[in-house]
Order: structure tokens, then sequence, then C-alpha cells
């Protein structure tokens, strides 16, 4: 019999990915619920007692009460939410993150996960801070594009249902421009950096994948660090990653006119692309994600699979398998 995972939430936008992603798969039992009990407490307090592995794809308040609902020691649980990310009780679950935290999330009783944009701006970060080209305490920005089911259901109906009251025809905003995007606290705690970076979020006329752009004048580094040095520092980062890949410097020359948020969409992937001029002395870094995939059920089942034991790719495509 395969381990017993619930999925609490499992009628959401993660929730139904992260489902399709495992139903078919002998190593895993899912628990459900059915429609009418998806809500209730009490049944949903069964089944994570039950379970051996919980992935919560809730909101914050309802994840932080699944958590409360645990009394079984041996019920493992990874959280989609954002309610536990910057908890040192718990392991974040972004795998690549260093050269231990894949044996760190294997290991883990509780996993937090990252944030879609989240992933992308500390895959970018994270690698120049260890390398010591940026400066914890740099003041950086962030810019991200994504689709609109980063919103979950109810941004999903805004954009798809004219029925709905709050049906938009918008092609594109900024959001977030009082500067407390959620994410924020996640990629100052596990980019490694001590200054809070301006992170202003867009949303598009389009239903999945993203951008993560981090702008950098390389002479305003206190490592004044070249284009070359910082693909370099990124490229041996992740080096030997399965699911976390950068561009070659002329690969990445080849989409600076156009870089589409949707080519990953439906695989775990995420590409880093560095773009630059070295005799301007300036770069973009770029992440491209799914923000369902690698930004969320992708990489729940990436973490899952660590947990379990299981192969490392089972139920998720890769950009190669995709093509
Ligand atoms: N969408 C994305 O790109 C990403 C989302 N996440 C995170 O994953 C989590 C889920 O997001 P997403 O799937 O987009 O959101 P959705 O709104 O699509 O899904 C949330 C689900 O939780 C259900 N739910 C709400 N309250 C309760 C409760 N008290 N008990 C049981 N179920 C409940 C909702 O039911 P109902 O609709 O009936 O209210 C819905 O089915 C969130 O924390 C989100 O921040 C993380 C990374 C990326
Ligand atoms: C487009 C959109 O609205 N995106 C969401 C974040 C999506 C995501 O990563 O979700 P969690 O951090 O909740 O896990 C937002 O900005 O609130």
């Amino acid at each position: 019999m395969g381990a017993r995972v619930f999925i609490d939430g499992e009628a959401g936008t993660t929730g139904l990915q992260i489902r399709a992603r495992l139903q078919e798969r002998s190593s895993i039992e899912l628990l459900s619920l059915d429609d009418s009990q998806r809500k209730d407490a009490v049944h949903r307090a069964r089944l994570l007692n039950a379970a051996d592995l919980v992935i919560l794809c809730l909101p914050d308040a309802a994840a932080r009460e699944a958590v409360s609902l645990l009394e079984n020691p041996e019920t493992r649980v990874i959280d989609a939410s954002t309610a536990h990310r910057t908890d040192p009780d718990w392991v974040f679950g972004f795998p690549e993150l260093d050269a231990r935290q894949a044996e760190l999330v294997a290991k883990a009783r509780f996993v937090s996960n990252p944030g879609c944009y989240s992933t992308g701006a500390i895959a970018l970060i994270r690698p120049l801070i260890d390398a010591g080209l940026l400066q914890p305490d740099f003041p950086l920005t962030i810019n991200g594009v994504s689709g609109y089911s980063g919103g979950g259901r109810g941004m999903i109906e805004s954009y798809e249902d004219e029925s709905s009251p709050n049906y938009t025809t918008r092609a594109f905003h900024t959001y977030g421009l009082g500067l407390h995007h959620k994410h924020v606290p996640e990629i100052v705690a596990r980019g490694g950096l001590t200054q809070r970076p301006i992170f202003v979020p867009s949303v598009a006329r389009y239903s999945q994948g993203m951008l993560v752009q981090v702008p950098l004048q390389l002479g305003a580094l206190a490592a004044k660090p070249s284009v070359a040095a910082i693909h370099a520092a990124i490229s041996a980062h992740y080096a030997g990653q399965r699911f976390v890949s950068v561009a070659s410097l002329e690969e990445a020359a080849r989409c600076a006119t156009a870089l589409d948020p949707r080519a990953l969409n439906g695989t775990n992937d995420m590409r880093l692309y560095v773009f630059g001029d070295e005799e301007l002395g300036q770069a973009v870094l770029v992440a491209q994600l799914d923000n369902l995939g690698k930004g969320a059920s992708g990489a729940a089942v990436q973490n899952l699979n660590l947990m379990l034991g299981l192969t490392a790719d089972e139920g998720l495509e890769t950009r190669a398998a995709a093509e």
C-alpha cells in the first residue's frame, strides 16, 4: 500500500493540480473528503490525523487551523500557504536553496513552500549572497508579472466568468504598491538579505506563468562584479539540479527581445537568465517559471517525493519531457 496523502484544500487551484499530479501513482494512496465535508473541521481533522503526509492548499488562516488540528505525531506536513514560510520551526521547501536544503526537506516533519514570486526572487538572489557578490544590505528592487491563476479561484473567476460581480476586462495591472506584499518577508529571510527590497508585482491577462526580475547596477555593488561573474555564480549554484537551470549568456542574448512567462507552463522547471552589458555595468536577472508548477503544485510534489523517498521526478513534467 502507498503512503496516505491528504490534500487539505484539494478543490482549489493548487490542490487540484497536486491531485492531478498524484492520482495515478501507485506509491500514493490519496485520502479525500467529499464536497459537503471539505470545510468541516471534524472531517478534516480525521484525515489530517490519518495521513502519513498532508499538503495544505488553503488560505493562511485555514492552514494554521489545520496545523492546530494535528494530534498524530507521525503526520508530516507540506504547507503551500504563506502561514509558516519564515517560521524557524519549519523547513523552507526550496530544495535548491543551498547544498543542504534537499536533505533538510527529506527529513523534515514540517515543510513550508515558498510563494511563486519568492521562488524566482530567492533563486536569483541567494547564489549571489552566498558567493559574496551581493551584500545582504544592498537596496534591491524586484519586479514580477504573473498570470491571473496566481490569485487562486477568486481571481480566475474575475477574468474568466463574465457573470462574476468582479469580472474584469483589464489587460494588465500593477499591484502591491503599498510595498507590503506578503512575499517580502520570506524573500528577506530565505534570500539571505538584511535590507527589505522594493517588490512590485503585476498581473496580465493570461492564465498561467510568470517572470520575476531583479535589475542590478553592478557599479553600486560593493564587489563590483562583472555580468560574467554573476552568471558564473548562479550557474555554479544550480549545477546538476534537475528542476532549476541557467541559460547561457548566449541564449539570454538571443531571448533579450522577448521572454515568454508561459514557456515552462505544465512543468516543474525554473529557468534563470542573466541579461547584461559589461560596458554599461548593468544586469537584469530573470526567473521564468509556472506559478502553478515550480511556484506551487510542482514544488509540493517535488518535496513530497523527497520526504517519502520516492523518485525525484515522479509525477513531474520537465521541459524536456513536455516538448
Ligand atoms: N495560485 C498560486 O499560484 C499559488 C498559491 N499558493 C498558495 O496556496 C494556497 C491555496 O491557493 P490557491 O489554490 O491559489 O487558492 P484557491 O482559492 O484556488 O483554493 C483554496 C481552497 O481552499 C478552500 N478553503 C478555504 N477555506 C477552507 C477551510 N477553512 N477548510 C477547508 N478548505 C478551505 C477553498 O474553498 P472555497 O473556494 O470553497 O472557499 C479552495 O478550494 C494559498 O495559501 C496560496 O497563497 C502558493 C503558491 C502559488
Ligand atoms: C497574481 C497574484 O495575486 N498572486 C498572489 C501570490 C501567489 C502566490 O505565490 O501565492 P502565495 O504566496 O499565497 O502562496 C499574490 O500576489 O497575492
